[in-house]
């Protein structure tokens, strides 16, 4: 561990700092079957894409559906925390940047999403907006000793829709810190949404929506509409 990802790692002011202030980074189409799911070719190189730091809720907010969206779909993503400033790493380095882990969820506004792919705009309305990025609380990496190997799941009112294995990833966690390392530096707190398993669907207001890691987080949310 470096001095500041340790420090990182204990600290208290941990959550504020990276919750709040630091890019959120995703990565889209990085699960075969959610692909396929979705109509979508499998990407030959990592696609993503940015959510602003606004993007985040806690446990004890709502999930908002913002206005102009009529379906808005959980996607729930293993999430990267860096610990320290990676600037074109190799991969066999990627790693060693990594603080931690968080559960995600990469809440999209799909009738928009598809609005944007017909017309060839950005994603930002369906991907970007208010409460679009709900977070765990964030797990040290000492307790994941492989995150290559974990069952995530979520649940809408107690029924299951998603569980998926992190092993079935199409780019690697040290892969996608590489390759987005060589477009743009990731700064410390920066946080990486892994990409969606299958089984994304839609959530309306008052829904509840239970997301976790098995035995590691678990988080739930109340889905409302913004007005
Ligand atoms: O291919 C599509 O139409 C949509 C893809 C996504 O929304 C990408 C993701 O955010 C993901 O795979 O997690
Ligand atoms: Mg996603």
């Amino acid at each position: 561990l470096t001095r500041s990802t340790a420090a990182m790692a204990g600290s208290k002011q941990l959550s504020r700092f990276w919750e709040w202030g630091r890019n959120i980074v995703c990565v889209g189409r990085n699960y075969a079957e959610h692909a396929k799911e979705m109509g979508s070719a499998l990407p030959a190189e990592p696609l993503f894409f940015l959510k602003p730091s606004s993007a985040y809720v806690r446990e004890g907010s709502p999930i908002l559906r913002p206005y102009y969206c009529r379906n808005l779909h959980h996607e729930v993503e293993l999430g990267v925390v860096i610990g320290r400033r990676a600037r074109a790493v190799p991969e066999a380095e990627a790693m060693e940047h990594v603080a931690g882990y968080a559960l995600c969820l990469d809440m999209t506004a799909r009738d928009t999403q598809e609005e944007c792919k017909k017309k060839g705009l950005p994603w930002t309305l369906a991907k970007g907006f208010a409460s679009s990025c709900p977070v765990s609380d964030f797990v040290p990496k000492e307790k994941i000793p492989d995150p290559h190997k974990l069952q995530i799941w979520l649940k809408v009112n107690g029924k299951l829709r998603q569980e998926g294995d992190t092993s079935s990833m199409i780019f690697s966690i040290p892969y996608l810190i590489s390759y987005i390392s060589h477009v743009f530096p990731l700064e410390e707190g920066d946080l990486i949404l892994t990409g969606s398993p299958k089984g994304v669907g839609s959530v309306e207001a008052n829904d509840e929506i239970e997301a976790g890691i098995r035995d590691v987080v678990s988080m739930r949310f109340k889905v409302a509409h913004e007005f």
